[in-house]
């Protein structure tokens, strides 16, 4: 069974307070927890993921699954995540997935068989190059630390409603702190005996299991950091088995795992197999073409064409300056009484983060649209490390009066960070829709009862995945009929204005050359990227070329259609179309072959739509098309027509039969 989250906010809050350090903190925290909060890794499976790759891992039921059955991307509702305090249980932890957990450890003795196996390589510009085990690991000394892990897609869905990225729509909770617990890098290079770099050209690489994701040389999800971040004490980069005192769980990288505080969750590589210290960056799929933030105007197919991925200002490493409210929640309601004019008050909530170690420094609430604000009270239940790095969120609040509330049309929170970042009024789409930081806007509904606001309705701007609601929806519904200011206007910056069009109308006007030092910046490389670029650049997001199946004549049946669902030969229905999937796509598929095997030979709508695949998926799937599902009977198909024609003729029949007779009886 998964057990009941019953951290209690006090404790968590207590256990932080008045130490001296965040690595005793996070002792003193771990020694004082309730037993029976851990996720039971015996427990029962859910039933969603019954027969996928995952289906014996225990998860817990209350997570709001984004990318349909497989594979497992999750976040919990906000008001969940804050109801466990300041440290989030694991199993609560959002979790990010390429693919199927590839460590397999469904029982006690497959997780203390992988642990007493695993091995992690330490290789490349060292002196010694070590092969360690979890126990040569455990030799090193301990360091536990809280630790903020966001994913950059925290806050995505808002993207994906003024234009569909090619991202699955996270919503303000993918994000999380928990305690780490394991050695420094920094022990373990030496240990190895690493290079000096004089210079700071070196570059350590990551990565977790070959073969386990569907793109790439290898078939493994990794990354790279330069050498000196990773050697700098105050940088705190973990090698990491332990989650809040415990071994990891599968879903967090079970049994070792990197830990890069202050940085986007997706340079944090799990199941951590291999570490290279090397003369250049990564070369790996997902550390080009994965987590980048490029330019408005940049589409899917332009990224991979003009080379956008390998520019190198374009990748994300640290966190930006974020925040958001979760009091009032979505949809929560405020009864408006006749106290609520003689002073009384309601307190919103929130949380906010900044990346490398800054600390959040201000929290500000803004009534009026975001053109003035007022300071809220912000409190850091973490004390900063021994070199002042601030790596856990924020909590907020601010006191406001009701009677305040009921004149105002939204509430609007932003964050400010140490070194004067904030939140801007207003998103900027970007392609992998990440990083999206805009301030949080909840409107305020009101309802009357006899002519006087009787009732405060608050409304968030989006839920997460697919879950409905959220005032973009709405406002997304009225920008098609152009009646929305504010998503009209988003969509037209994120759709109208490509780079090309930039340029074009750069030179029309006289000023041009002097704005061309500025567009130099956003322009694509002259040259082309280095060989082994344009090798991963082969496999990117941009599509194979097509393979026209042989289309069929007349309605496939779902007896038929259940019939293909082989690799070899895997077919699927989407919104009433029949597609046939060939191997050399499913290999190719962003989302592993996997997810689309898991819904071969079903109409498979809603798994499809569950991810909000982007424009370039919907290109990718036309050309796969083979037929249509028999059309559903329509209003007409439902009248028997031949009869009540008959009926008709044979009634006219009589009637003049009848005229006649009566004609000549006359
Ligand atoms: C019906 C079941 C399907 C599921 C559950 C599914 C799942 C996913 C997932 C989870 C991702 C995100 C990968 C990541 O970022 O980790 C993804 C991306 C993608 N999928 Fe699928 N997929 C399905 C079918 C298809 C089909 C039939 C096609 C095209 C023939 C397709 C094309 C793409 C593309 C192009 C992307 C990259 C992001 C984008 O452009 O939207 N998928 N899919």
């Amino acid at each position: 069974m998964v057990t009941a989250c019953t951290l209690d906010t006090e404790l968590a809050q207590d256990a932080f307070h008045g130490m001296k350090g965040a690595t005793a903190c996070a002792k003193e925290y771990i020694a004082a927890q309730p037993a029976g909060v851990w996720l039971d890794l015996d427990g029962a499976v859910d039933e969603r993921d019954k027969g996928t790759p995952d289906d014996w891992i225990p998860r817990h039921p209350e997570l709001v699954r984004l990318t349909g059955l497989h594979p497992f991307n999750c976040e919990p509702p906000l008001s969940l995540c804050m109801a466990q305090g300041f440290i989030c249980p694991p199993q609560l932890h959002y979790v990010r997935n390429h693919g199927a957990v590839p460590v397999k450890t469904p029982t006690a003795e497959a997780r203390q068989r992988v642990w007493d196996e695993w091995r992690v390589a330490v290789v490349g510009l060292v002196d010694k190059p070590l092969n360690v085990s979890m126990a040569d690991l455990q030799r090193l000394p301990l360091r536990q630390l809280p630790v903020l892990l966001v994913c950059a897609g925290n806050r995505r869905k808002e993207q994906n409603m003024v234009k569909q990225t090619i991202g699955f729509s996270w919503g303000p909770t993918a994000w999380a702190t928990t305690i780490w617990g394991g050695c420094r890098l920094a022990d373990l290079l030496r240990a190895a005996g690493v290079r000096d770099d004089p210079e700071g050209k070196l570059h350590v690489h990551f990565r977790g299991p070959t073969g386990e994701l569907p793109k790439g040389d290898d078939g493994s999800y990794g990354t790279s950091i330069p050498l000196h971040r990773a050697l700098d004490p105050a940088n705190d980069v973990l090698v990491a088995w332990e989650q809040n005192g415990r071994a990891l769980t599968p879903d967090h990288g079970f049994p070792v795992r990197l830990i890069i505080p202050g940085y986007i969750g997706g340079r944090m590589i799990k199941w951590l197999a291999h570490i290279e210290v090397a003369p250049a960056e990564s070369s790996n799929f997902y550390h080009f073409m994965d987590n980048r933030v490029l330019p408005v105007g940049v589409t899917p197919e332009s990224a991979t064409a003009e080379g956008w991925w390998y520019k190198p200002e374009y990748i994300i490493n640290e966190l930006n300056t974020n925040s958001a409210m979760a009091s009032p929640a979505h949809d929560e309601t405020l009864r408006v009484t006749p106290d609520a004019l003689a002073g009384e008050t309601y307190t919103i909530r929130g949380y906010a983060y900044a990346g490398g170690g800054k600390k959040v420094i201000r929290a500000e609430i803004s009534l009026d649209g975001g053109v003035t604000w007022e300071g809220g009270v912000v409190s850091h239940p973490e004390t900063p490390t021994e070199y002042g790095r601030y790596w856990c969120h924020a909590l907020w609040s601010f006191d406001v009066s009701v009677a305040r509330l009921l004149g105002a049309k939204e509430v609007c929170c932003r964050a400010w960070d140490s070194h004067m970042n904030t939140q801007p009024n207003h998103l900027t789409w970007n392609v992998m829709g990440m990083l999206n930081n805009p301030i949080f806007r909840v409107r305020i509904h009101r309802a009357y009862a006899r002519g006087v606001v009787s009732e405060l309705r608050f409304e968030h701007p989006t839920m997460p995945g697919k879950q409905p609601g959220g005032w973009m929806e709405a406002e997304n519904a009225a920008a098609s009929a152009s009646q929305s200011p504010l998503v009209s206007g988003l969509k037209r910056i994120a759709s109208g204005i490509s780079l090309l069009n930039i340029n074009a109308t750069m030179q029309r006007t006289p000023s041009a050359q002097s704005q061309l030092s500025t567009r130099a910046a956003h322009s694509p490389p002259t040259s082309p990227p280095p060989a082994s670029m344009n090798e991963i650049a082969a496999g990117g997001v941009a599509p194979p070329p097509p393979a026209a199946p042989p289309a069929r004549a007349g309605p496939i049946t779902l007896e038929e259609l259940a019939k293909h669902t082989d690799r070899a030969d895997a077919w699927l229905a989407i919104r009433g179309l029949v597609y046939h999937i060939p191997p050399s796509y499913l290999k190719e598929h962003p989302g592993g072959a996997d997810s689309i095997l898991a819904v071969a030979g079903t109409d498979a709508t809603l798994s499809y739509e569950e991810v909000g695949h982007s424009d370039n998926a919907e290109k990718i799937l036309r050309r796969f098309k083979i037929g249509e599902l028999p059309r559903e009977p329509g209003l007409l198909d439902a009248v028997p027509v031949m009869p009540i024609a008959c009926a008709l003729v044979g009634a006219g029949s009589v009637f003049a039969l009848r005229v006649l007779a009566r004609k000549i009886a006359a």
